[in-house]
């Protein structure tokens, strides 16, 4: 799996400690406010087990799953839900955690839903940012790191469903998805 990529753009060490760092953070902000923390299936997976550990102050759960990119490296710009959360977000601190913010296509989606669905508040935690690849206007509240207008894999990001247990951000070499 390892021989795949071609470099290595976000170590481990790095992503552990920004984990760390966006923690302290979000326990400050949310102390005391019991929020409904929503993962975003599947890619936020490893984001979202780690970051919670490091958050020390009661927080909920919710998982949903949404998806536009199927086993393609563009998104469809069809944002479908897959599967819906369980719990009500009707006036709730929502804090939806996300590997990565693209086209903004899936989170501006999901902000408008849960606005609909009369969240109190309705927060974005990415831990990677994409800028160039916006097609609409959206900004995340927080960002662990910002990445080039590249396609990435590792810590929950896929191609065709591999690589997401790579504990790291990296770039494939370019014959993976050429064939
Ligand atoms: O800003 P966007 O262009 O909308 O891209 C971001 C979305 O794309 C990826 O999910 P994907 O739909 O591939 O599903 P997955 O997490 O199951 O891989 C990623 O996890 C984000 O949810
Ligand atoms: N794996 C992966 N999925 C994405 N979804 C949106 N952008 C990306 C990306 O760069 N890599």
């Amino acid at each position: 799996m390892r021989d795949d990529i071609q470099s290595v753009l976000i170590s481990e060490e790095e992503i552990q400690e920004k984990v760390a760092e966006l923690g302290r953070q979000l326990t400050e902000e949310y102390e005391g406010r019991f929020p409904l923390v929503v993962g975003v299936l599947k890619g936020s997976l490893p984001f979202m087990g780690d970051l919670i550990k490091k958050i020390d102050t009661h927080v909920e759960l919710d998982l949903m799953d949404v998806s536009s990119y199927g086993n393609e490296m563009v998104s469809s710009g069809e944002v479908k839900i897959v599967k819906d959360l369980n719990t009500s977000v009707e006036g709730r601190d929502v804090l939806i955690l996300e590997d990565i913010i693209d086209s903004g296509l899936t989170l501006s989606y999901l902000v408008e839903l849960f606005k609909y669905r009369k969240a109190k508040t309705v927060k974005i935690v990415t831990l990677l940012d994409k800028p160039e690849g916006r097609k609409v206007d959206l900004v995340p509240d927080v960002a662990g790191f910002s990445v080039p207008d590249e396609f990435v894999v590792g810590y929950g990001l896929d191609y065709a469903e591999r690589y997401r247990n790579l504990p790291f951000i990296g770039i494939l070499k370019p014959e993976i998805y050429q064939g």
